[in-house]
C-alpha cells in the first residue's frame, strides 16, 4: 500500500470514529496523529487505530488533551555546578534495570561513563514498581523485540544474579484454565510455543499434577500452561546490583540529577543541560523510561511516543506464603486484545507474596498512588486462582507505571533523525528479564559507533563479580557467630520482623554506590519490609544513618531532599 492510500485509509478510520477531531500524518520516520480530545482513553484509542505493522514506523501521539494539565516531569529542587563540563564518553541517562545493565556492560571497556537519573536512589520508577517476575516469553508473538530479547534475557539470569550476588529462583509458572474445552486448543498453543516460537520449556500440566504441585490454587482447574523457566528476582536489587558493578569498574552514576535540555546542531548533540551543570558528551543512551519520549524531544528525535499505564501490586504476610510456591495467576481465552498478561500471584525471592497488577491507561507519567479499587479488582480476579487469598494479608502495595509505546514493543535503535543517540525506549513487561540480553546489544552498538572515530580499548581490570551485603538471616548459626566475633554490629538486631542487624545497615551505608535515606537503606537490606512497615525499626534505622553520616537526626530523610521524617526533639533521642 502506498503512503498516500495508507494515510488516507487511516483518516477515514479516524473520521468515522472522531469526526473532525483527530487526523493522521505519515511522515519519513513516524505516524504523526494530532488534534484535540477531550478523554485520555480516547488518546490512546485514536493513535492505537493508526499503529501498523506493514510500515514499521511508530505512533507519535500530538493529540492535545483539552481542559487538563499534564503534569511535567518532576524534577529534584537542588542544583549544583558538580557535573559542569564533564565530557563523559557516554551518558546514560536513567537510572533504572535498562541504565543500570547497560551501564556495567559498556563497563568493560576503557570509556568515561556516566549514568544520570533524576530520582535520589536507582530504580524508582517502573524498574523497582513491578513484580520482579522473570518471565518464559509464552505469552509473546514472534517477531517483537520483546520476543527476541526475552528468549536471550531469561537464558541470562542464572550467570548474571551469581556474578552480581542477588538473588534469583526459578519458581516456574501456571497459567491455569478451568474450562476444559480449552485443553486441544491450549495444547496446540503449547506446541506452537514450544516449536515456532523457541520458549522451549512449554508445556500442559494436567489438574491432578496441579494439585499435587500447588495444592492450595483453585480445584476447579483442569489444567495449566506450565513454564518451568519463569523466576523471580528483586527487581530493585538487580538494577542497584548492576549499577553498583558499573561503579566497580570505574563507571560514574549521578543520582538527583535530571536532564532539562540539549543543544542539537547538524543532527548532533552538542550539551545536554542538567541542575548539575552543562555535560558534553560524545554519545547518549535514552533509557528514561516514561520519559523516554520527553527525552527524545530534546534531542529532536521524536518518533515514537510512551503512553502511560498504571499496575498496582500488593505484598502479603509471609504467613500467607503457603498459597502459591511459584507464580499462578487464572487464564481465560478472549478475543478482546488486551495490553496486559492480566496479573497473577508471585511468591518473591523474599518468600512473600505479591498480587497483581492491573493496568490503568493514564496520562500521568508520575502518579503513583494506589486506589482502593485497584486492589479490589486485583484481589476480585486472584481470589480465583487461589481462594484463601485475602486483602487482610496485606503488609503494604504499591504503583508503578508502564513505559507503553502505542506499537507496544521496544525501541532499541539509534537515533533516526539525531546521530549521537541510541534508544533504548518502551521498555515495560518483560523488560525486566529482556535487560541483560539488550544491554549487552547496546553495547555493542555502543562500540561500533564510538569506534567510527577513536579506537576503543577493552577494561583489563574489568571484574564482573559484585558481592553483595551478607545476609545474616539466611546464615547457619555458625556462620552468624563467626560475623558478630568479627564485628559484633551484626549481633544488634534493628528489624525484627526482617532479622536485619546493625552491621548489615552499615554496611549498605558503605556500598559502592551509597543512598543515606531511609529508604535507600529499605531497598538496600529490608529493614522495614517486613509486617510492621518500619513501626519497630525506622526510628532505628534513622539513628543510625544520623551517626553513620555524621548529621542530626533531622536532617535524615526518608527519600527525597524534602521528604523530612522528624521536625525536632521531644523526648530524650533512641539509643540502639
Ligand atoms: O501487565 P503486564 O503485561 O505489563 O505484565 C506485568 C507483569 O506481571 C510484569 O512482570
Ligand atoms: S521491625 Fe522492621 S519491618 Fe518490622
Amino acid at each position: 500500500m502506498s503512503g498516500k492510500v495508507f494515510e488516507r485509509k487511516l483518516n477515514k478510520k479516524l473520521e468515522r470514529y472522531f469526526p473532525g477531531r483527530v487526523s493522521a500524518k505519515l511522515e519519513n520516520d513516524c505516524i504523526r496523529v494530532s488534534g484535540e480530545l477531550t478523554n485520555w482513553e480516547d488518546i490512546v484509542k485514536a493513535c492505537r487505530m493508526c499503529v501498523s505493522k506493514d510500515k514499521g514506523l511508530h505512533v507519535v501521539n500530538d493529540i492535545k488533551l483539552m481542559d487538563t494539565d499534564i503534569p511535567s516531569m518532576k524534577i529534584p529542587k537542588e542544583t549544583s555546578k558538580e557535573l559542569e563540563g564533564s565530557k563523559p564518553d557516554v551518558l546514560i541517562i536513567g537510572g533504572g534495570i535498562s541504565g543500570a545493565s547497560i551501564a556495567r556492560e559498556l563497563s568493560k571497556w576503557n570509556l568515561n561513563i556516566l549514568l544520570v537519573e533524576k530520582e535520589s536512589d536507582l530504580a524508582m520508577q517502573a524498574s523497582g514498581r513491578n513484580d520482579g517476575e522473570v518471565h518464559p516469553g509464552v505469552d509473546l508473538n514472534k517477531g517483537s523485540l520483546k520476543q527476541h530479547y526475552v528468549l536471550l534475557g531469561n537464558k541470562m539470569f542464572d550467570k548474571v544474579c551469581k556474578e552480581l550476588d542477588v538473588p534469583f529462583k526459578r519458581r516456574g509458572q501456571y497459567a491455569c484454565f478451568n474450562q476444559r474445552y480449552l485443553l486441544p486448543i491450549l495444547a496446540a498453543y503449547a506446541w506452537q510455543k514450544k516449536h515456532i516460537c523457541g520458549v522451549k520449556d512449554t508445556r500442559i500440566i494436567r489438574g491432578k499434577e496441579l494439585r499435587k504441585r500447588e495444592p492450595e490454587l483453585n480445584e476447579e482447574f483442569v489444567f495449566a500452561l506450565y513454564n518451568s523457566s519463569a523466576g523471580c528476582v528483586c527487581p530493585y536489587g538487580l538494577t542497584i546490583a548492576y549499577a553498583e558493578n558499573a561503579v566497580q569498574n570505574g563507571a560514574k552514576v549521578s543520582l538527583n540529577t535530571a536532564v532539562l535540555g540539549m543543544e542539537v546542531k547538524d543532527n548532533e548533540i552538542v550539551s545536554v543541560k542538567t541542575n548539575k551543570g552543562v555535560l558534553y558528551p560524545k554519545l547518549i543512551i535514552n533509557a528514561a523510561g516514561t520519559f523516554a519520549d520527553d527525552v527524545a524531544a530534546m534531542a529532536k528525535d521524536r518518533f515514537y511516543s510512551i503512553h502511560p499505564r498504571k499496575g498496582t501490586n500488593s505484598i502479603l504476610d509471609k504467613k500467607a506464603a503457603h498459597l502459591v510456591k511459584s507464580i499462578a495467576s487464572i487464564k481465560t481465552v478472549t478475543r478482546k486484545k488486551t495490553h496486559t498478561k492480566g496479573g497473577g500471584i508471585l511468591r518473591t525471592v523474599h518468600e512473600n507474596l505479591l498480587v497483581g497488577p492491573n493496568a490503568i491507561e493514564t496520562y500521568e507519567k508520575e502518579n503513583f498512588a494506589t486506589e482502593g479499587k485497584s486492589i479490589e479488582e486485583v484481589f476480585k480476579k486472584q481470589k480465583l486462582t487461589a481462594k484463601g487469598l485475602s486483602e487482610r494479608d496485606i503488609i503494604t502495595y504499591f504503583t508503578g507505571v508502564r513505559a507503553a509505546t502505542f506499537e507496544e514493543d521496544f525501541v532499541i535503535e539509534k537515533g533516526r533523525n539525531t546521530k549521537n543517540l541510541i534508544h533504548c525506549a518502551g521498555i515495560q513487561s518483560p523488560g525486566l528479564t529482556t535487560a541483560p540480553a539488550v544491554a549487552l546489544d547496546i553495547e555493542k552498538m555502543v562500540i561500533k559507533e564510538l569506534s567510527k572515530s577513536e579506537i576503543v580499548t577493552k577494561n583489563e581490570n574489568f571484574n564482573p563479580i559484585r558481592k553483595g551485603i551478607p545476609v545474616l538471616r539466611d546464615m547457619s548459626g555458625e556462620e552468624r557467630t563467626k560475623m558478630i566475633q568479627n564485628n559484633p554490629d551484626y549481633g544488634v538486631i534493628i528489624c525484627r520482623c526482617e532479622e536485619i542487624s546493625k552491621g548489615e545497615i552499615i554496611d549498605a551505608l558503605n556500598a559502592p554506590i551509597s543512598v543515606p535515606t531511609v529508604d535507600g537503606i529499605k531497598r538496600r537490606v529490608r529493614p522495614g519490609m517486613g509486617r510492621c512497615q518500619g513501626g519497630f525499626c525506622m526510628p532505628l534505622v534513622t539513628q543510625i544513618i544520623s551517626e553513620h553520616e555524621n548529621i542530626s537526626i533531622h536532617e535524615v530523610k526518608k527519600s527525597r531532599a524534602d521528604s523530612y521524617i522528624t521536625l525536632g526533639e521531644t523526648k530524650g533521642g533512641t539509643r540502639c
